[in-house]
């Protein structure tokens, strides 16, 4: 006998109060036990088939107390858990569900029939240049698309595709898009004949296989949060398999890349002898990391063999041990240290060269000689520069690290070289390094990465997504040594936000590429529908302040808590903060501590600190014309190049902005909107 919960009734639980949700878990151990021990349930549960009206005749129903049901799925001695609700909604839902293995793969799907029903009829409506309609429906189904859903399917076009990938199974949509994007799709291997329909990886993305008593107590005590038990086929792939290098994983904003962190981590951890790194860009991440991780490896002891740690405490850590000058330079006193050495040296060159040719060459690649500096390429600076100019401003660069030196100061490029050259004569302090966020890793961190452990299979594992950089200028992998040719892989549905917040923040971005300087895609289908997002102008501060609250107050009222709402500005909220909680009464965080959850603030902070995060409900505000993109930012770029950049950056940072929103988003401006908001 076997009792496999499904993804959909872990979700009709949660949606219930909690003294319904401990009757349903009570009536389903009950369940379990009765069929474990005489294979048949108790007469109280009033086990039935449902009638004539339902497609499907393997659904049964359970009676739990009062009105409460349980819709399962009998097929032998295998039962599925699908959905838990009151008498009428879970009756209408059952009448709607078919469960079905696909002809093809072979895989179990769980298909609603009414869905189908209503996109089919919209699908045939149009006109315009079908999509998939060259392939057949047999390769179609190979790919998992349910056999009800070949015919919308071949009638998709590319304006409505969206709608009809909200509703397919998660595996089809991804492999749709992958055609859709010009690669060979593979099918993947369908069940053996006499295989078990559940077992294959397009179906764990649905159902949960191994139950035993204590696996489905922790399903039924919300233990399992969807991430954490339903992978989808990609991401599990990802997550599992042997790799021969370094993996790079990329996707648009919310697509799961963390997630595919944190199983690569605990999957990697299982290993007796494993000694690795977790680690991500901030500090919040870091420990968003650590607190997700602990749900994935409760046992202490293979915990233990993960450091989870944001790269920057980290190469600190290494530094101290290591006896290396660790004292790091705030930006404004960089620039004091360069000024003083052009002085020294009495230089003509222009400051503002000379920072920028600090910032994008010098410190990044930690150049520490003449000769290195000499070769260097400066491929996509503005200025070109002559044989003596370049002597000239080496002769700045080399004063001013020299002083630094003297005085036990460095930056933090700098400090990355340093650690990095100090691993090279140690034993490898980790033996896999798994990293989040590594978009906005420059050539010193990727460097300090690469030194961290050993060249070799399962060795780095990447997750990034180029159109989120928003602290480092494009830069080559390859040339940092990190060779991910043929280990590059894309994430493709997007689990967090609603296709119209996605819509609006696709749009704002505009074209991304890589690291290397190719288009990158970033066709994602989402899973759900939600409000449109607003936008909205103020005359004055106070008018903008007064309008936030109202907005914040009313999503409040429809049953958010104050943890699941955030308000993000460009620059730093300052008084801000204390001028919401007082209007709301509420206790506001601006996440400049250890960025733990705390489920009763408000969220107040940076864009910058948004990075990585999600919210219900998010607000931008004072996205205005002159302060964003910032004029800070865009100070010291003369060259165009940097000035280009910079924008980029400015842009990426509202696409990031935008993105931590799950359902509802508000963007404000005080007098015109920034010119990023102009979608025309
Ligand atoms: N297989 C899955 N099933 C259900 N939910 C998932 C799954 N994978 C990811 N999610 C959810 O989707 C949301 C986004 O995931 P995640 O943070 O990993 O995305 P991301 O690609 O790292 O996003 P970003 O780049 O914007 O930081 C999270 O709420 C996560 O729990």
């Amino acid at each position: 006998m076997r009792l496999i919960p499904a993804r959909t009734f872990q979700k009709s639980i949660d949606r219930l109060d909690a003294q319904s949700q401990q009757v349903i878990k009570t009536t389903v151990m009950d369940l379990y036990f009765d069929l474990a021990s005489q294979g048949k349930p108790r007469a109280s549960l009033r086990f039935h088939k449902l009638d004539r009206t339902v497609q499907d005749p393997g659904i049964r129903s359970v009676s739990a107390s009062g009105d409460l049901r349980v819709i399962l799925h009998q097929s032998g001695d295998t039962f599925v858990l699908l959905h838990a609700d009151h008498h009428d909604a879970a009756y209408d839902w059952a009448s709607r569900r078919r469960l079905q293995a696909n002809p093809v793969t072979g895989a179990m799907q769980l298909i609603d029939i009414e869905e189908i029903t209503q996109v089919v009829t919209r699908q045939v409506t149009h006109t315009q240049t079908f999509l998939f309609r060259e392939h057949e429906p047999s390769y179609l189904m190979s790919l998992g698309v349910p056999e009800a859903y070949v015919d919308a399917v071949r009638h998709a076009t590319t304006e409505n595709f969206d709608t009809l990938f909200g509703v397919l199974p998660d595996e089809a949509s991804d492999r749709l898009l992958a055609l859709m994007d010009g690669e060979l799709v593979l099918p993947p291997v369908p069940v053996p004949t006499g295989g078990d329909p559940y077992a294959h990886p397009d179906a764990q993305r649905h159902f949960r296989l191994t139950t035993d008593e204590r696996d489905l107590q922790q399903a039924l005590d919300g233990r399992w949060e969807e991430w954490t038990v339903f992978l989808h086929p990609a991401q599990r792939h990802l997550a599992e398999r042997a790799q021969s290098g370094p993996v790079r994983v990329t996707g648009s904003a919310g697509t799961g890349k963390t997630v595919v962190a944190l199983h690569r981590a605990a999957h990697l951890a299982q290993r007796p002898d494993a000694r690795l790194l977790l680690t991500s860009y901030s500090r919040t991440l870091a420990t968003r990391l650590a607190e997700k991780l602990t749900l994935l490896l409760p046992d202490p002891r293979t915990r233990e063999r993960v450091t989870v740690l944001n790269l920057h405490r980290l190469a600190l850590q290494l530094a101290r041990d290591f006896h290396l000058p660790h004292q790091q330079l705030r930006d404004d006193e960089v620039t004091g240290a360069l000024t003083r050495a052009a002085h020294t040296v009495g230089t003509d060159l222009p400051l503002s060269f000379l920072r920028a040719e600090w910032n994008a060459i010098i410190e990044p690649r930690g150049l520490r000689t003449w000769e290195d500096y000499r070769a260097a390429p400066r491929t996509g600076r503005g200025v070109p520069l002559g044989a003596r100019q370049r002597k000239a401003a080496w002769t700045v660069f080399e004063t001013m690290q020299a002083d630094l030196r003297a005085s036990g100061q460095t930056t933090w490029s700098l400090l990355c070289h340093d650690v990095a050259d100090a691993l090279a004569a140690r034993p490898f302090p980790f033996t896999h390094v798994v990293a989040d966020e590594t978009q906005d890793l420059g050539p010193a961190e990727l460097r300090l990465l690469r030194a961290l452990t050993a060249t070799g299979p399962d060795d780095l594992f990447l997750c990034a997504d180029p159109g989120q950089r928003i602290y480092r200028a494009r830069h080559s992998w390859l040339s940092s040594g990190i060779d991910v040719r043929g280990r590059s892989s894309r994430l493709r549905i997007n689990y967090r936000t609603s296709r119209e917040i996605r819509h609006v923040a696709d749009r704002v971005l505009g074209d991304v590429r890589s690291e290397e300087d190719l288009p990158e895609s970033r066709r994602t289908a989402n899973r759900f529908s939600g409000p449109v997002p607003q936008t909205q102008r103020y005359d004055t501060r106070a008018a903008e302040l007064a309008g936030l609250t109202h907005w914040i107050r009313d999503r409040l009222a429809s049953g958010l808590r104050p943890g699941e709402v955030a308000v993000f500005t460009r620059a730093r909220p300052g008084d801000r903060a204390a001028a919401l909680q007082a209007a709301l009464d509420l206790p506001v965080q601006t996440l400049e501590g250890d960025g733990a959850h705390r489920p009763d603030h408000l969220t107040l902070t940076t864009m910058h600190r948004a990075k990585g995060l999600e919210f219900r409900a998010v607000a931008i505000s004072d996205a205005s014309d002159g302060v964003l993109p910032s004029p800070t930012a865009l100070r010291d770029t003369e060259d165009p190049a940097d000035r280009e950049a910079a924008l980029q950056q400015e842009r990426q940072l509202l696409y990031v902005a935008l993105t931590r929103a799950r359902e509802h988003l508000l963007v404000t401006h005080v007098g015109e909107p920034s010119p990023f908001l102009d979608l025309n």
